[in-house]
């Protein structure tokens, strides 16, 4: 068998040892950074491409199974050398080079989690192992690389460079993890008020279980994690009848149908704008904090005082009106972002006041109403 010393002064062949396979080798040289989307062609998501294509070292990968996204949303990017959108359902294994991934697939809204409950829950556990197997996979093989290089010498100082390259993996978590919270506002130290059997457990024991499985592939296999919770977020490219509050009433008040408050109204949310949203996604992952750590804008509001904005700001002549509410939805909600500000040195620039005008443009565009009705 021949073999090679570490050190090339005895050699019983002159076979040359396995050279690691070009694509692996090349990390270390490659400028380019591998980063995978799921659910990219989602509304955060799609928002996330943009902004991670601007960077011209990034190769953006989506894997997406258009439950709720949709192509549309990256038509700008198809067909771009540095984009690639595979049709893919993270409830199957997914076997690709990448350096980083951002695992933001599930739906979101409501509406569309309970639709197929057990699939949400499937999307959130199955999905997100079979991101962590791929993170491994390939953090794995490439740290086998790094020891393989450190032991050449001459290529010591690549395991420097290559190291910084080692994966890592964001989740998209949730303010859910928090339920109908007895803490207010809520902090990442905080275990949250949740129901194991709801209607809406499938979405918050899902996200809940997803943010374990993160830390035990971080605590057992050294995995480089980062887990944002993100609080309601809302811009251009929400699903104009994804039924969550803030695309409810922008569509409402455009097509002069009267708003639909869930009672009692008096509860309250925070909302934070896709664009703060993606900025506070992207410093976590460049930053050295596993998290979890709250991203949201701490402005809160009832649900009868978002009405009454949006009746003022879109159509004054619009009703509000009350309907009836589903079990579990939760009383209050207000992110405590100190850790994010302190961390990562990030808070949302935009207020709401300024953040649904931005909507509803998007909105009127996508629904043919113009500025005049
Ligand atoms: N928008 C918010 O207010 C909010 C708040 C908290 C957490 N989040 C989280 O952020 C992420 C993105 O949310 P969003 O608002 O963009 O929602 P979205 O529904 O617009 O996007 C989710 C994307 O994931 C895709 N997807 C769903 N199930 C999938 C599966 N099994 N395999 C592959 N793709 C799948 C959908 O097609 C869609 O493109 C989600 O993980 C969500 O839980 C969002
Ligand atoms: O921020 C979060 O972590 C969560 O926020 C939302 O969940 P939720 O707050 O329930 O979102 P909405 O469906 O927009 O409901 C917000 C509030 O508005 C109320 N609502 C909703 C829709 C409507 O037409 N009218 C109305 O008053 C609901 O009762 C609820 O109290 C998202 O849907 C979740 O994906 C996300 O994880």
């Amino acid at each position: 068998m021949a073999s090679n010393s570490s050190n090339g002064d005895h050699q019983t062949s002159t076979k040359q040892p396995p050279l690691p396979s070009p694509l692996r080798f090349s990390k270390f040289f490659q400028s380019n950074m591998r980063i995978l989307v799921t659910g990219g062609a989602g509304f955060i998501g799609s928002h996330l491409v943009d902004r991670l294509m601007e960077n011209e070292k990034n190769e953006v990968i989506v894997a997406d199974n258009y439950f709720t996204g949709s192509k549309d949303n990256l038509k700008k990017w198809i067909g771009h050398p540095r984009f690639e959108l595979i049709r893919h359902d993270v409830t199957e294994p997914l076997l690709i080079e990448v350096d980083q991934i951002y695992h933001l697939a599930c739906p979101a809204s409501p509406i569309f989690y309970k639709y197929n409950p057990v699939k949400t829950i499937k999307t959130n556990v199955i999905g997100t192992l079979n991101m962590l197997g791929l993170a491994k996979r390939v953090g794995a093989r490439f740290g086998f690389l790094l020891y393989f290089q450190r032991n050449l010498k001459c290529c010591y100082k690549l395991f420097l460079i290559g190291s910084n390259f080692l994966d890592r993996i964001l989740l998209t978590s949730t303010s859910e993890v928090y339920g109908d919270p007895l803490v207010h506002p809520q902090p990442e130290s905080y275990w949250g008020n949740v129901n194991p059997i709801g209607v809406r457990s499938c979405y918050d024991e899902g996200k809940r279980v997803a943010e374990t499985l993160m830390f035990d592939y971080h605590r057992q296999h050294g995995l480089e994690i980062r887990i944002a919770r993100i609080f309601n977020t809302y811009g251009p490219r929400m699903n104009i009848d994804d039924g969550r509050v803030v695309s409810n009433f922008i569509a409402q008040a455009l097509r002069g149908e009267p708003l639909t408050v869930q009672s009692p109204g008096t509860q309250t949310r925070s909302f934070c704008y896709v664009s703060d949203m993606v900025d506070g996604l992207i410093r976590l992952m460049e930053g050295p904090n596993t998290g979890p750590i709250n991203l949201g804008n701490p402005g809160e509001f009832t649900m009868v005082e978002l009405a009454e904005t949006v009746k003022e700001l879109i159509n004054p002549k619009v009703e509000i009106k009350m309907v009836e509410n589903t079990p579990d939805d939760p009383r209050q909600r207000k992110p405590d972002i100190s850790q994010a500000k302190e961390l990562l040195g990030w808070e949302p620039k935009i207020k709401l006041r300024d953040g649904l005008p931005r909507m509803e443009e998007d909105f009127r565009l996508r629904l043919g109403v113009d500025k005049s009705n």
